[in-house]
């Protein structure tokens, strides 16, 4: 039963496979307990049932499975269905010892974001596990730091190795971006606290009305390089919202490619980016809309508008999570000229700067609509730049 229904899900024949699963869960098969429980999660076969998820991933973790232990873990991030605590840690390193490698690379990223040298190696020594167990992200990861050298000497030749297995296989090598090691205060080396996520941030207001701030050294180069790898293979022209409609509509306003992060596709790593993009923004991750990535080419920009949604709009998509209350933008790379984020009524220009964030407010604290919250990413003169946005709503819009 599991494996007819692994090959239906392939063949996108998901309601028949749910319930497939379901059944082989009740059997008492741990993997199948798993798929049924993400299919739970996102809602795929069967209506999207986080809390009967969470029952179902516990079965899998009591019968011995860290990979279901790894999804609970992703889970608890959101703090909805599941506490975020002490568990989560111990989740994560169980999957690191399975060798399973989204929990391989989601601790690569956590121990690099650390300045202590031992951690940087360990940090090396994951992505390399990963790289091992055919994790293509983890791979081109390693072969940035490699190239580098960072955590470690440079070391050009086993760069030029990685990049080349990786080209046969049709992956190109990730746009060139740095960024300064966050400040946090780490516990001893070695030891996995995801409750560092949680640390509060150094923001610096730039306007009050309307309200406009910086975060620097939010995201770390590993970080960035997650994003853009996770985005790049969906990047499709952007597009903006019909006024009348709501409906999508490709404009002249905004000439950029993006891509919206499907949430089955979230790792936990890619959770952890946006808790630490919601923590710094001051609303819950569940308040998120789903992850968006752009990337601007010379000349593309995003002409002056508001991100708050026209009425009409709302209805089409979770109109109980009330409108875009705050917005925060992640510049992911160094772009050599131009593409700065504007706003023309604040006075304020932001310049890109990898890992840096942008957060302001689109409406006013009684809800309505602050016209005053216009805002542009000005036309990229030279290089490309690349940015994650997160819309965040008034209301819960997340299930988890
Ligand atoms: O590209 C920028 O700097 C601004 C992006 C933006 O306004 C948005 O994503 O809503
Ligand atoms: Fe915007």
């Amino acid at each position: 039963m599991y494996l007819l229904a692994t090959a239906l899900v392939s063949r996108q024949q998901v309601d028949e496979a749910c319930g497939l699963h379901r059944r082989a869960a009740e059997g008492g098969m741990a993997n199948a307990q798993i798929e049924y429980a993400r299919m739970l999660l996102y809602g795929v076969g069967t209506a999207a049932d986080p809390e009967h998820a969470v029952e179902w991933l516990l079965r899998a973790e009591a019968a011995g499975s860290p990979i279901a232990g790894y999804f609970l873990a992703l889970v608890a991030l959101g703090g909805r269905a599941l506490p975020h605590d002490g568990r989560s840690n111990e989740r994560l390193l169980a999957a690191v010892r399975a060798d399973y490698p989204p929990a391989l690379r989601a601790a690569a990223l956590h121990f690099g974001r650390r300045a202590d040298p031992n951690d940087q190696v360990l940090c090396l020594q994951l992505l390399e596990r990963g790289a091992g167990r055919g994790d293509v992200v983890a791979a081109r990861l390693l072969a940035e730091r490699l190239a580098r050298g960072e955590g470690c000497a440079a070391q050009p030749q086993a760069a030029q190795d990685i990049l080349r297995q990786l080209a046969t296989h049709g992956v190109a090598r990730l746009p060139s971006t740095t960024a300064p090691l966050p400040a946090s205060a780490a516990p001893a080396a070695g030891t996995l606290a995801l409750e560092e996520v949680l640390q509060p941030v150094a923001v610096t207001p730039l306007s009050s009305r309307p309200r406009v701030a910086t975060v620097d050294a939010l995201l770390s180069a590993d970080e960035c390089r997650l994003l853009i790898a996770s985005a790049q293979p969906s990047l499709q022209r952007s597009q903006t919202v019909d006024p009348d409609t709501g409906a999508p509509l490709p404009h002249a306003t905004r000439t950029s490619s993006d891509a919206a992060i499907d949430p089955i596709q979230e790792d936990l790593a890619l959770r952890v980016v946006q808790l630490r993009m919601t923590r710094a923004a001051g609303v819950p991750l569940t308040q998120a809309e789903h992850l968006t990535v752009l990337r601007y080419a010379p000349g593309e920009e995003y002409r002056p508008h508001r991100d708050y949604r026209p009425p009409g709009s709302l209805e089409r998509d979770r109109p109980e999570a009330g409108n875009r209350l705050r917005t925060i933008c992640a510049y992911l790379n160094p772009v050599e000229a131009g593409g700065e984020t504007e706003f023309p009524v604040a006075g304020v220009v932001v310049t890109p700067q990898p890992g840096r964030a942008v957060v302001f407010d689109n409406l006013h604290p009684d809800g309505q609509p602050d016209p005053d919250s216009l805002h542009a990413g000005r036309p990229v003169l030279r290089g490309e730049k690349w940015l994650a946005t997160l819309w965040l709503r008034e209301r819960t819009y997340r299930l988890f």
